[in-house]
């Protein structure tokens, strides 16, 4: 498959995984031919998927030799619903195990935001064998901010959205996703609005899991001297979601990471730098 062919419904697929306490039916994205297989994790926004996350950033991989896979964590999009009471990210890094597994793939680099960073993290911790070069993009771990109180004003946001999913609270939302609002279009809202509300299930289980345990993704820092794996760290600048101050605990603890910080940039930096993103994600990878 060239990235020609590359749309949501070509490369649609479902599988069915039983891993630890999980029996769930996931939904994935499966893009490309290559050996060397990346993974893509997705935001814990409502609305979110691999392909909404990762849309810009799947063909250029996909051209230079990758399986690219996007796996709709549970609870998102057209995977099965879940109310999480413990650490979602390790729920989510056990969920990737049993893709793995089921697709019998043996060792997968991974790119994560946000949520799907602190996932990573996880997987990184718990299944070290199993993985190549780790990319963190607004998230790795959960924890607090030197510089910005908890729960930031994007956090909050996303909560309200969660409770009250209008367009209007996702425009609130979404305006201070990015640091250019510009190129944020009435299709694009649509389409997630659309999203959202075509799973209420996924809704009411974040709102039941946060009311469950409001810490639903832990602090790993004093376990990052621990991975190995070499890894980029990517950050904007705005970021009002996730402040970029983690991604400084990130390379203070993480022993083979490096830092990269996008200016005039908000939380979705493979989505407002696309092209610069890609290129680095390409170089980090192929050197
Ligand atoms: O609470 C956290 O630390 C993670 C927040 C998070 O994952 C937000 C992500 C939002 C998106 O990427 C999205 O909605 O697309």
């Amino acid at each position: 498959m060239t990235s020609q062919h590359l749309t949501e419904a070509a490369t649609s697929r479902f599988v069915r995984i039983r891993e630890g306490e999980l029996d769930l039916q996931l939904h994935y994205n499966d893009c490309g031919q290559g050996e060397r297989v990346v993974v893509m994790l997705h935001g814990s926004g409502p609305g979110a998927s691999g392909w909404a996350n990762f849309n810009r950033n799947v063909a250029p991989l996909v051209d230079a030799g990758f399986r690219v896979i996007l796996l709709d964590c549970p609870g998102w999009s057209k995977s099965d619903s879940i109310v999480c009471e413990g650490s979602r990210s390790d729920l989510n890094a056990t969920a990737l195990k049993g893709l793995l597994d089921a697709l019998d793939i043996e060792r997968v680099d991974i790119i994560g935001n946000s949520m799907g960073g602190h996932s990573a993290v996880a997987f990184a911790l718990r299944y070290p064998a199993r993985l190549g070069k780790l990319i963190l993009m607004g998230g790795g771990t959960g924890g607090a901010s030197l510089f910005t109180p908890m729960p930031t004003e994007g956090i909050k946001r996303l909560q309200g959205l969660y409770r009250a999913p209008t367009i209007d609270n996702l425009k609130a939302m979404m305006d201070i996703f990015v640091y250019d609002t510009s190129d944020l279009t009435e299709e694009l809202f649509q389409a997630r609005l659309d999203n959202m509300l075509a799973r209420r299930d996924h809704l009411e289980n974040f709102v039941k899991s946060i009311e469950a345990n409001p810490r639903q993704f832990p602090d790993f820092s004093p376990r990052l001297g621990e991975i190995t794996a070499e890894t980029l760290v990517i950050w904007g600048r705005q970021d009002r979601f996730v402040p970029m101050d983690t991604g400084l605990r990130l390379v203070a603890g993480l022993p083979n990471a490096e830092l990269h910080l996008f200016n005039r940039c908000g939380h979705w930096a493979q989505w407002e730098h696309a092209d610069k993103f890609n290129r680095m994600v390409l170089d980090f990878l192929t050197h």
